[in-house]
């Protein structure tokens, strides 16, 4: 005999078979209600966002050899146990340091029905931190993709690059999309949105593949002014702890070049924003993607969810730029004004969220503009 909703909750939690979207936080309510979304204890305040959920720390880490994907019939665990070098608690904080790789289970596990998959991304915090952050599930051969009707528990991966972090149980370093069905937007259903939207403020937008988005590099007046590099042999840098440290500490404000170019060193950090303003409307949320995955110069941005309601005029956002964290690789490379360094791909929101992104949830970095991250006082 079947249970009923009364015997098994997850039945209470349903989505159209045809549906096609991201979930809105009231439906990440409703997931955890019912028993999809497992958290160690219960969740803390604007944890669910518009259209994500933060995932938090466990208490304790693990300093592994090196990175790793478990592979189809294995688990992160396991893994762990064969590759772990140093084992400690995070109760109290502890120190993660740059270049080492660690592993900490995350206090949220998955429960997720057939036709829901979910797909992580560092907070924007994190990224603007230069910590490299990834989400492994068991049994997976990707990072930050957890496949539809996934059982089991969730483990972040976890390397500073530039700045030595202090984290404990509960701080949340990600960030988790639930997806049914196929939610991007067509190139006509992009278009028409852009016609009526104007998804950034330029008037000849390059939409293919996504909302082309470019850098600033035209330089405060006077100064030239266009960003920050972070510094090296930095002091720690607790990811909770708000306005706490002084912008000189740990960046160096740079100019660009008197032709509207700059030169990244390899293996530098470096916040750069971009030239058009971006929004999303408050039934979309965006992803930014590469430009074009061959070109492999730079990286910007490892975070790169954009939420619903992010840089809308309606949510107090008008002019919002996008905060792009960039890093040169091999060689040093010469970005120049305007050049493009990412997309902004657009997905549907299964419906609208509860709150958009500047509203009521303690968003940081509505109407922004080159903005460091929350850590720093301005
Ligand atoms: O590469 C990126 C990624 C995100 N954003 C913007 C859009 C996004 O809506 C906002 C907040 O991102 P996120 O929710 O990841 O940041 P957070 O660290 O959780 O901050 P908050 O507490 O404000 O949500 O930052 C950028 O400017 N650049």
């Amino acid at each position: 005999m079947h249970p009923t909703p009364d015997e098994d909750p997850r039945l209470t939690f349903t989505v159209a078979a045809d549906a096609n979207g991201i979930l809105p936080d009231r439906m990440i309510a409703a997931m955890a209600e019912a028993g999809l979304i497992l958290p160690a204890y219960d969740f803390v305040e604007s944890q669910i966002q518009p259209a994500s959920l933060d995932l938090r720390l466990g208490d304790v880490a693990y300093r592994v050899r090196a990175s790793f994907l478990p592979g189809p019939g294995a688990t992160v665990a396991e893994r762990i146990d064969q590759l772990k070098l140093h084992e400690f608690s995070l109760a109290d904080g502890a120190v993660l340091e740059t270049n080492c790789v660690y592993i900490v289970p995350l206090l949220e596990s998955l429960a997720l029905p057939p036709e829901i998959v979910a797909a992580a991304n560092p907070k924007s915090s994190t990224g603007r931190l230069d910590v490299f952050t990834r989400v492994i599930a068991d049994g997976t051969r990707r990072f930050d993709m957890i496949g539809a009707g996934y059982h089991g528990p969730l483990y972040a991966e976890i390397s500073p690059k530039t700045f030595p972090v202090l984290v404990s149980e509960g701080s949340r370093l990600s960030q988790v999309r639930f997806r049914t069905g196929d939610a991007i937007l067509d190139a006509d259903e992009l278009d028409a949105l852009h016609a009526s939207e104007r998804l950034v403020d330029v008037d000849d937008a390059d939409l293919t593949g996504g909302v082309a988005v470019s850098v600033d590099l035209s330089g405060e007046k006077g100064t030239g002014f266009v960003g920050y590099r972070a510094k090296r042999h930095t002091g720690v840098v607790d990811v909770d702890r708000r306005s706490g440290y002084a912008v000189e500490d740990f960046w160096e404000p740079i100019s660009a070049r008197p032709d509207g170019s700059l030169i990244l060193d390899p293996g530098e950090f470096y916040i750069l924003a971009s030239k058009e303003a971006v929004q999303v409307p408050p039934d979309y949320a965006a992803e930014m993607v590469p430009f074009d995955p061959l070109v492999g110069e730079f990286r910007v941005h490892y975070a790169g969810f954009f939420d619903p309601g992010f840089g809308y005029a309606g949510a107090g956002g008008q002019g919002a730029r996008a905060v792009l964290e960039v890093r040169s690789r091999e060689v040093p490379f010469i970005l120049e004004h305007g050049q493009i360094v990412g997309r902004l791909v657009y997905e549907k929101m299964l419906s609208r969220p509860d709150a958009m992104y500047g509203q009521r949830i303690g968003s940081n970095y509505q109407a922004q503009g080159l903005k460091l991250s929350k850590h720093f006082r301005v």
